[in-house]
């Protein structure tokens, strides 16, 4: 599966280097063809009610007028409603154009009642956009939401930023496409943020390019393919000592459960050994999981151990004395929630994380991230594949920036967007366990980015097979996520053993 993502100006590149020995409307042609074959996949064989195709002033319209002409060429009944803009308009949209108007297709001036149509295309605008939508474009995004048949985006939903994700504004609109038709090569923002609640389900159309034509990409859509080399099946003669040592360190006074979670996380994704190490006095043991070692951080031996700082850590004193220790040891590291906000609060902590010489992976959420990059959570947003890297080359390390469509960075700018996962995450308690997930990982000898690229890819995989059994997304608890999360694991290791046994 072709799982790379390109920038707008990677794709615009692509498209102006395929022009030069193309005739001009090959493309378009292409697109339009590709977009009507999707559009007669989603009709299936339902031919009473008509598709309704809206047609944007430029290219994107362009699109959306050749699969026009070609839907009606397949005797469907369309409904055009093209919007031409003020500028000029390219001879490929000309040619367009016209032959949808000598098609079957028809024509409306205005913008049709809201009907029951079996389709609607979204043909207003792509990767072209950029302002937010305004005037009889708004009206419409509007309109559109009101639908109840599924809408078909071309390229891109009008209105979301190709690139990040983000709905253009201020105060912008998009289209809530239920499918997502996208041309030449897949695009970020179609993943992450705004993207995944506006693309739906992405189907990409290559428009028969040859592959010399793309630049390298430097992001794609996370699959167990891209940590399959760490999915080795443990050997019959194995004992705990391999699988690490971790230690999750937090749990301050009325915040153990954040250091328990994130210790069951990693008892159940593998970790040999798993400490609880508390800042304050915490209960002897976990009734649930007597497994668990608690001890005090004050009395605590750091070294050897595999490192999960910041569950519930707070900001005392002993929490940046336990904090130094962990970021100056010499075994990987996995730093999140407060142990974020403390290293962000402090240039000298940052220093000494730039100078580690093992593994360091950070887990923040928008917010920690705002903070560690001095922004806000709305900047953040606004350009979450941008604000990772720039924090993994600040702080030299894999970071993993959370929320729907998590975006996973490395210092030298390579991304990873992870597919897995559902709003049911959106849970107190879930990114601990996601953290003790990394750390265990970490522990079993995974390298820094493969262990992010899995532990997110499976913390999400668990939550949706949750949802499957119908636990959640509502009332999902971050305590229900171990347990799915080793079936995920088990479940991937057993596959590739099986596809290597073949
Ligand atoms: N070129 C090719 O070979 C191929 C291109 N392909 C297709 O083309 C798409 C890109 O086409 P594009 O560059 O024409 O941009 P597009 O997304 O149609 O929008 C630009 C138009 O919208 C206007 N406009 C912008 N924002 C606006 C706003 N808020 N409100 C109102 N107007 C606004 C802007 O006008 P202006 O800004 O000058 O006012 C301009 O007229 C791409 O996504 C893919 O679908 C495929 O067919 C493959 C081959
Ligand atoms: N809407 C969502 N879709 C997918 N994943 C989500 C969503 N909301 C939250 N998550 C995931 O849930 C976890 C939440 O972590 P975090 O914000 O640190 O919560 P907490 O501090 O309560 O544990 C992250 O892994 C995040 O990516
Ligand atoms: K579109």
């Amino acid at each position: 599966m072709d799982n790379r993502l390109y920038s707008v100006a990677q794709i615009r590149a692509t498209e102006a280097a395929a022009a030069e020995s193309l005739e001009p409307g090959a493309l378009m042609r292409r697109a339009g063809r590709a977009g009507a074959d999707a559009a007669l996949e989603l009709l299936g064989g339902a031919r009473e009610r008509p598709v309704l195709v809206l047609a944007g002033p430029g290219n994107n319209g362009g699109d959306a007028l050749e699969l026009a002409a070609n839907l009606g060429e397949a005797g469907v009944d369309v409904v055009v409603l093209h919007l031409a803009g003020s500028g000029k308009v390219s001879t490929e949209a000309a040619q367009a154009l016209a032959r949808a108007r000598a098609s079957r297709a028809n024509f409306a001036d205005v913008a049709p009642d809201v009907r029951d149509w079996a389709l609607v295309v979204d043909g207003l605008f792509g990767i072209g956009l950029q302002r937010p939508l305004e005037g009889r474009y708004r009206d419409l995004v509007s309109a559109i939401d009101g639908v109840r048949c599924p809408v078909l985006a071309l390229d891109v939903p009008s209105g979301l930023d190709a690139d990040s994700g983000a709905v253009v504004g201020p105060n912008g609109v998009a289209v809530h496409a239920t499918h997502t038709i996208t041309f030449i090569g897949d695009k970020p923002g179609l993943h992450t943020a705004e993207g995944r609640d506006h693309a739906g389900q992405v189907q990409v159309a290559g428009l028969e390019l040859d592959e010399a034509l793309f630049e390298p990409a430097q992001a794609c859509i996370g699959s167990p393919a891209l940590f399959a080399a760490s999915l080795a099946p443990r050997r019959q003669n194995s004992h705990k000592g391999q699988f690490g040592d971790l230690a999750v360190v937090g749990g301050a006074r009325g915040m153990t459960g954040a250091a328990v979670l994130a210790a069951r996380g990693a008892l159940y994704a593998g970790a040999g050994r798993v400490f609880a190490v508390t800042i304050d006095p915490a209960p002897a043991f976990d009734p649930v999981h007597p497994e668990l070692m608690f001890r005090l951080a004050h009395d605590f031996d750091f070294a050897g151990r595999v490192l999960v700082l910041g569950p519930g850590m707070g900001d005392a004193m002993e929490a940046m004395r336990a904090l130094g220790h962990g970021i100056d040891s010499a075994a990987p590291i996995v730093l999140d929630a407060d142990a974020l906000n403390l290293v962000a609060a402090s240039t000298e902590l940052q220093a000494r994380l730039t100078r580690r010489q093992s593994a360091t992976l950070v887990t923040p959420h928008p917010l920690e991230a705002a903070r560690l990059l001095g922004s806000s959570a709305a900047e953040v947003q606004a350009d979450r594949l941008g604000a990772a890297r720039r924090l993994a080359k600040r702080l030299q390390a894999v970071v993993v920036l959370k929320g729907a469509g998590s975006v996973i960075a490395r210092p030298d700018g390579e991304i990873v967007i992870n597919p897995t996962g559902n709003p049911g995450l959106a849970t107190g308690g879930s990114g601990d366990v996601l953290a003790g997930v990394c750390g265990a990982l970490l522990a079993q000898g995974w390298p820094a980015w493969e262990a992010a690229i899995g532990a997110v890819w499976m913390h999400g995989a668990a939550a949706d097979r949750l949802v499957d059994e119908g636990i959640g997304p509502v009332g999902m608890t971050a305590g229900e996520l171990p347990a799915a999360v080793r079936a995920v694991l088990n479940g991937l290791i057993r596959e590739r053993g099986q596809t290597r046994a073949r």
